[in-house]
C-alpha cells in the first residue's frame, strides 16, 4: 500500500490555446478540461490507473469538486473536513506542450486542522510501504512540516516505519532535507524527487554544490548527479532528479545513472514529475534494481508529457524497452 499526502491539493482546470500565448491580449480557448490534482493526488491516480493499491490523505469538504473528482475517479482517499474550498490551479497549454501554471496559495488551515491531517495521515500510514509527502504548503503552515511528518511516521511505526518520499519546492523542500534528527530520530527522507529547478534551489540553498541554473542541470546531467550526490551525502536515502525532455537522474549511495527517452510529442507535462516518481514506486514494490526504477521513471514521465491536461499514464501507456540507461560517476 502506497500513501500519499497532498497538504494543498487542487482542482486542476487545463485551458488549450490554439497559438502561443499572447499576454494581455484576449484568446479564445479551443478546449477546458478539468481533474482533481495537487502532486500527492496525481501520484495516487497514476498508481490506480495501474492497478495497485493506495489512498490519498488530503483536506476537503465532502461536496468539493476535487473530492468529487476521486470519487468519480475510483482514487480511494480519506479527508480531513475543512470548510474553506480547495483551490483551482489553472494551466494554459499550447500546441506543440508549452505550459503555463498559474498556481492559487490554497486555503489557510488552523493549527488544530494542521495537527488533525498529521493524526490522519498516521492513522492510514499504518502498515504502509510507503508514504509520498507531495506538493506546497497551504498559507501558514511551517516550512519543516515535511520534517515533522516524517519524524512522526517513524516514531509512530514502532518498527517497520514506512519509505518515505519527498516532493516539494521552496522552504518546504529545504526544509526537509536540512532537518537533523531529533530524540535520535530523522526528518530526512528515503526518496527526494525534484525537478532540475528544485535541485538548483536546493543546491543553492544548502550551499551543497557551485551555483548550477535549472537550464544547465538539464543540460549537464553529470552536473545534476554531483548536487544529487551531495544531497545524498547530507542524509537523503536517494535523489530522483526529473530533467524534463533530458530525461532523469536517480543518485544512491551506490550509484547514479541517467536515464533517457526517445522524445515524444508533447501535449502537456503538468504531471509528468509525479507520474515519474509512481513509475519508480511501482517498479520498487516490484524489486528492481535501482536504475529499472529509474527506467520506468522515465517511461511514465514520458507517457504523461504526451497525454493532455493532468493526465496520468497506466504502466501499459509507458515504453520502459525504449528508455536508455546510462551509469554516471557521482562525485
Ligand atoms: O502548487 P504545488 O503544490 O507545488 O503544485 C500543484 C500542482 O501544480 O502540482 C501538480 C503537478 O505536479 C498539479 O496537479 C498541481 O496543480
Amino acid at each position: 500500500m502506497i500513501v500519499t499526502f497532498t497538504a494543498n491539493p487542487s482542482l486542476d482546470r487545463t485551458v488549450a490555446l490554439p497559438g502561443p500565448l499572447e499576454r494581455g491580449e484576449v484568446q479564445r480557448a479551443v478546449s477546458v478540461s478539468q481533474e482533481s490534482g495537487g502532486k500527492g493526488v496525481n501520484v495516487s491516480r497514476a498508481l490506480v490507473a495501474s492497478g495497485l493499491e493506495t489512498i490519498a490523505v488530503l483536506p476537503g469538504a465532502d461536496a468539493d469538486p476535487v473530492l468529487a473528482g476521486l470519487r468519480h475517479d475510483g482514487v480511494p482517499f480519506a479527508a480531513l473536513p475543512i470548510d474553506e474550498p480547495l483551490r483551482t490551479n489553472v494551466a494554459l497549454t499550447e500546441p506543440g506542450g508549452v505550459t503555463t501554471k498559474i498556481n492559487e496559495p490554497g486555503p489557510v488551515l488552523s493549527e488544530d486542522q494542521q495537527e488533525a491531517l498529521i493524526k490522519l495521515l498516521l492513522e492510514r500510514a499504518r502498515g504502509a510501504s510507503w508514504v509520498v509527502l507531495a506538493g506546497s504548503l497551504p498559507p501558514g503552515f511551517p516550512a519543516d512540516f515535511y520534517a515533522t511528518v516524517t519524524r512522526r511516521l517513524r516514531t509512530a511505526a514502532d518498527g517497520g516505519a514506512p519509505l518515505i518520499a519527498v516532493d516539494s519546492s521552496g522552504a518546504p523542500l529545504v526544509a526537509a532535507v536540512a532537518d537533523a534528527s531529533a530524540d535520535g530520530v530523522s526528518g530526512t527522507p528515503d526518496l527526494l524527487k525534484p525537478n532540475a529547478e528544485e535541485l538548483a534551489e536546493l543546491a543553492a540553498a544548502a550551499g551543497f554544490a557551485t551555483a548550477s541554473t535549472a537550464d544547465e542541470l538539464e543540460a549537464d546531467p553529470e552536473a545534476a548527479a554531483a548536487a544529487a550526490a551531495a544531497v545524498v551525502r547530507s542524509g537523503v536515502g536517494a535523489v530522483l532528479a526529473t530533467l524534463g525532455s533530458k530525461g532523469a537522474v536517480l543518485v544512491t549511495a551506490d550509484g547514479a545513472w541517467l536515464a533517457t527517452h526517445p522524445p515524444v510529442a508533447a501535449v502537456s507535462t503538468v504531471g509528468a514529475g509525479d507520474s515519474s516518481l509512481a513509475g519508480y514506486l511501482l517498479a520498487h514494490g516490484q524489486g528492481a534494481a535501482p536504475a529499472d526504477c529509474l527506467r520506468q521513471a522515465v517511461a511514465h514521465g514520458a507517457a504523461a508529457a504526451s497525454l493532455p491536461g493532468s493526465t496520468v499514464p497506466a504502466v501499459h501507456q509507458t515504453t520502459p524497452e525504449a528508455v536508455t540507461i546510462t551509469a554516471l560517476r557521482k562525485d
